[in-house]
């Protein structure tokens, strides 16, 4: 099948350094669209020097620029300008993130750009309605708290939701007056430059600059650099672990939002019919590829069969194939290795024991795309290799459980501990289970409602550190405490006494 493609993307690209193109200096990347496996467009990897440059264009427009001595009317003007023009290009920026990712154009452009535009709106609001510390001791002194930025921000973004997820730290960062260097995967670099390259129509130069190539290159020398004075990742937690002890060698804190394994816990008491809609939504949507996905899905063992069956029905059902048509409900996977290495998880599961229920084979049928079946597996234990490894594709595994105690036990014996479902009309039993989880964020009776004020990141190998209001100013901002003595209060005059 030779899908026709959302856009032409530029032929060849690069990073953006104070609003010039950066030096490059790396190998050349091939950047594919995986619903045909054509090459799209070439990325020049930006070497340690182009980072370095990115980096101190970074620092010059942090030390001596505008950005972070801006009011804050005047800094949620521009954060509300980033919202105009993201809406206003959301068009191309979907169909330039579908061209290299996969995913549904209607998604993207429904839910992705919409949160993109919101990331900025949300951090106006939030900047415009802050409140600050004020502490009076006894009548003598004042103290207040104040909040500086903290400098230059490397913001590491992930191939699954390129422009949602690096938009979230861009608006943060700059909300709170850091400046940025954003590095997008190197297998998504498209919508994620052209987003940057729109913004800088709004912001002083240098605060918003790109770098482009290999994690192990690009990524790796920004993280590594002296100038950088803040590190926000998002994407797998081998990768967490070697940026945060590469980020620990400059003492610069670091947030990491990295993978899952998540229960999804549908109970004696649930509603079915819901819950299988929400079971569906959170390991199919997003084309399976996303940290949140209910990919564990464990059911209470009298209803397992029913549920199962439902589920295997509905799956064999799916549209999967063209991710431009409006109904197409699965897209292909973002790269033909991750397609590999999701597919080899069939065998693995089988190994050790389980059944396949459905799906673990390409749609060859849809042509030379990353195309995979709906696949659910029901495993032998939760020790099993597929209950324990983040999958990242449309790969359910299938557990029963006997008790609530049980099914608790069962959520929180993995590494992970990013995310939960539960479904149940019985208060108790929703009590029981949440007070009993240990996981960063749970939704009951709902899939993957996302509130921007609360804070989302993980327990465990899922993460350190939160995102969202509150918890993006104390990690953006540096506090500072300022104490007064409100008139010359005596002070004890030390070497006087002889
Ligand atoms: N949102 C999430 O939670 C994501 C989870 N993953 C998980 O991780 C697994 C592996 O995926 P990968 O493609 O390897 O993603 P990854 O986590 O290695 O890539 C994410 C970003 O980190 C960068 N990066 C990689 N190594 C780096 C280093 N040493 N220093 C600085 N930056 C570095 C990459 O270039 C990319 O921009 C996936 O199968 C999935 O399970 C992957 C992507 C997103
Ligand atoms: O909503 C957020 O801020 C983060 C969502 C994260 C994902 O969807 C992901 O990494 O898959």
């Amino acid at each position: 099948m030779n899908y026709k493609h959302p856009i032409t993307a530029p032929e060849r690209l690069g990073g953006l350094v104070a609003g010039a193109p950066s030096s490059g200096g790396g190998i050349d990347i091939p950047v594919w669209y995986p619903a045909t496996g054509a090459q799209v467009s070439t990325l020049t990897e930006d070497d340690a020097s182009a980072v370095d440059k990115a980096v101190n264009a970074a620092r010059r427009a942090f030390d001596g620029g505008p950005w972070p001595r801006l009011g804050v009317e005047a800094r949620m003007q521009v954060l509300r300008r980033c919202q105009a023009i993201i809406l206003a290009h959301a068009d191309e920026l979907a169909r330039l993130e579908c061209l290299n990712t996969g995913l549904l154009l209607r998604e993207l452009k429904a839910r992705h750009m919409v949160r993109a535009a919101y990331n900025f709106s949300f951090f106006a609001d939030y900047i415009g309605q802050a409140t600050g510390q004020r502490y009076d001791q006894a009548t003598d002194y004042v103290t207040t708290v104040a909040r500086d930025p903290v400098g230059v921000a490397a913001l590491i973004a992930p191939w699954n939701a390129p422009v949602a997820l690096a938009s979230m730290k861009i608006a943060a960062a700059l909300a709170f007056g850091n400046t940025c260097v954003v590095k997008p995967s190197e297998q998504t670099p498209l919508a994620v430059a052209r987003l940057v390259e729109l913004l800088q129509e709004t912001l002083p130069e240098g605060v918003l600059n790109l770098v482009n190539g290999r994690g192990t290159v690009t990524g790796a020398a920004l993280v590594a650099h002296k100038g950088v004075d803040l590190v926000s990742f998002t994407g797998g937690t081998e990768t967490g672990r070697a940026i945060m002890s590469a980020a620990g060698q400059n003492l610069v804190p670091c947030t990491m939002e990295l993978g899952g394994k998540s229960a999804n816990i549908i109970t004696e008491s649930a509603d079915l019919d819901r819950a299988l809609d929400g079971a569906l939504l959170g390991i199919f949507s997003n084309n399976g590829q996303q940290c949140l996905a209910g990919s564990r899905i464990l059911v209470h063992r009298s209803i397992m069969d029913e549920f199962m069956g439902r589920f295997v029905e509905r799956a064999e059902h799916l549209r999967v194939g063209d991710p431009t048509a409006d109904d197409t409900e699965l897209g292909p996977l973002a790269s033909a290795p991750h397609r590999d290495r999701v597919l080899g998880f069939a065998d693995i599961a089988r190994a050790d024991g389980g059944s396949v229920m459905t799906g673990a084979a390409r749609r060859e049928d849809l042509g030379r795309g990353y195309f995979v079946a709906p696949t659910a597996v029901r495993a032998c234990s939760n020790a099993d290799r597929v209950a324990q490894n983040e999958i990242f594709g449309p790969f359910a595994t299938f557990l029963p459980f006997d008790t609530n105690d049980e099914a608790v036990a069962i959520a929180n014996d993995t590494a992970f501990g990013l995310v939960a479902y539960v479904w149940s009309d019985d208060l108790p039993t929703v009590m029981q289970i949440t007070d009993g989880l240990r996981a960063g964020v749970l939704w009951v009776n709902t899939p993957m409602m996302r509130e921007l004020r609360a804070p989302f990141g993980g327990y465990g190998a899922s993460g350190v550190g939160r995102e969202g209001g509150a918890a993006c100013e104390n990690f953006y901002t540096e506090q500072k405490t300022i104490t007064i003595p409100r008139r010359p209060v005596p002070l004890r005059a030390l070497g006087q006494n002889n």
